[in-house]
């Protein structure tokens, strides 16, 4: 019998019975306000902050909010299933945590915190090439557990040769390639406190970690750090790369490749043609592209484009287990999820991640079951509706 991810629900009550609650609101909305009272105002602005005015991670939620969920009433879900194939691999559940970059300034354990919660849950962990933790000292810190890796392609083609030889001998199984970030986004929360994350003692030490970004600089990190960040900025990403530029990937990655960051059907196509095994559709929850559309209005498009033919995953806007449930239905095969964890690390280290993980997917697990579904294969757009007027 597959795992019942509800059973967290009384799991809860019965500690209960000792008079213990959970150290975190199970309602996941909430722990953004906690974190922006628990962070210094660097980091909190830098975690919860959003391309331009904002409205791009609004329009997620609310794109998100407006699908209303009609649910399905005596259709046997007694015995459940969140089990999904995804590019190859079977995953406990349609989850997976997204990467996100510098997490030393939101909890000193960082990158193994957040890779060790996953590997207790069993989802992947999506781990950011900008992160504060070596490569390889967050594989051992994961045993053998499900890792996949997230590639800033950069102007140097030897840092990007290295970081997948190492990501690989590392035991990283997908990559998943960032299209999205050429250059970092017009951010007024960060700008206006003139804060960047990298310049503030924490780095970008998988960069410094590596013997083919060290060889491109002037001199030692330790001389110069900030000359050493300046030049992360400088080459971390190539705004000059187009299609065809995606074969030297292919090349020189033998596993599954997805696409992070798609969002228009034609570059899901394009996608396709380039040999790709997925994309994730993303909008890099509301980073980038201020006044993007919404990732989840942009998921259907792409699903009828290419649904047949590529993995389809999507992140951006991702808080509570309906609105998994809905990205579900709008047609992606899993979702990854990023402020969320990043709010459970700065609050709780691992256990605050392993409580977000723990939460959503017991919330996925009723809102399956309540709506009629025993796993996730059933679900789809007959189970959603639109309520223009929803808050
Ligand atoms: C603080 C922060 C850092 C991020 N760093 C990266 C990164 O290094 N690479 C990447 O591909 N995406 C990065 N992302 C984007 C996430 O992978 C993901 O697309 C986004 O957080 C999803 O939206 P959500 O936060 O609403 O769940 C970052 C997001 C945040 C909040
Ligand atoms: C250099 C880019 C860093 C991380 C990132 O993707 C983000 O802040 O959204």
């Amino acid at each position: 019998m597959a795992k019942h991810w509800a059973d967290f629900q009384y799991e809860i009550y019965l500690n209960g019975m000792t008079g213990a609650v959970p150290r975190l609101p199970t309602d996941l909305t909430r722990l953004e306000e906690l974190t922006e009272r628990r962070l210094g105002p660097g980091p909190v602005g830098y975690v919860t902050g959003s391309a331009g005015d904002g409205s791009t991670a609004r329009a997620n939620r609310a794109a998100l909010r407006r699908r209303r969920i009609v649910p399905r009433m005596l259709r046997d879900v007694h015995e459940r299933d969140l089990s999904v194939e995804v590019l190859g691999r079977g995953l406990p559940a349609p989850l997976a945590l997204a990467p996100v970059g510098v997490l030393s300034i939101m909890h000193p354990d960082a990158e193994r915190a957040a890779a060790r919660a996953a590997a207790a849950q069993g989802v992947p962990y999506v781990l950011s090439s900008a992160s504060s933790t070596p490569i390889e000292q967050v594989a051992e810190a994961m045993g053998d557990a499900e890792r996949w890796f997230q590639l800033y392609w950069a102007k140097d083609r030897e840092v990007t040769r290295s970081f997948l030889t190492r990501a690989k001998a590392a035991g990283f199984s997908v990559l998943v390639v960032t299209l999205d970030t050429p250059l970092l986004a017009w951010r007024p929360r960060d700008l206006d406190q003139a804060y960047l994350p990298f310049l503030h003692g924490v780095g970008t030490a998988n960069y410094f970690s590596d013997p083919a970004f060290r060889s491109g600089l002037a001199k030692p990190v330790h001389e110069d750090p900030n000359a050493a960040v300046m030049h992360f900025v400088g080459m971390f990403a190539d705004p000059a790369k187009t299609w065809p530029d995606l074969t030297f990937v292919r090349e020189n990655w033998d596993g599954p490749i997805v696409l992070k960051g798609v969002l228009h059907p034609d570059d899901a196509r394009q996608a396709v043609d380039a040999g790709m095994d997925g994309v994730v559709v993303s909008n890099h929850g509301g980073r980038q592209v201020a006044g993007s559309v919404a990732a989840a209005d942009a998921l259907p498009g792409v699903v009828a484009a290419v649904g047949d033919r590529l993995t389809v995953l999507f992140d951006s806007g991702v808080r509570t287990g309906d609105d998994v449930f809905k990205a579900l239905a709008l047609g992606a095969r899993a979702v990854l999820v990023g402020r969320p964890y990043v709010y459970g690390l700065a609050l709780d280290g691992q256990a605050g991640v392993e409580h977000v993980i723990r939460c959503l997917l017991a919330e996925l697990d009723l809102t399956l079951a309540l709506s009629g579904h025993a796993t996730p294969a059933t679900v789809g757009p007959a189970d959603l509706m639109e309520d223009m007027a929803a808050e």
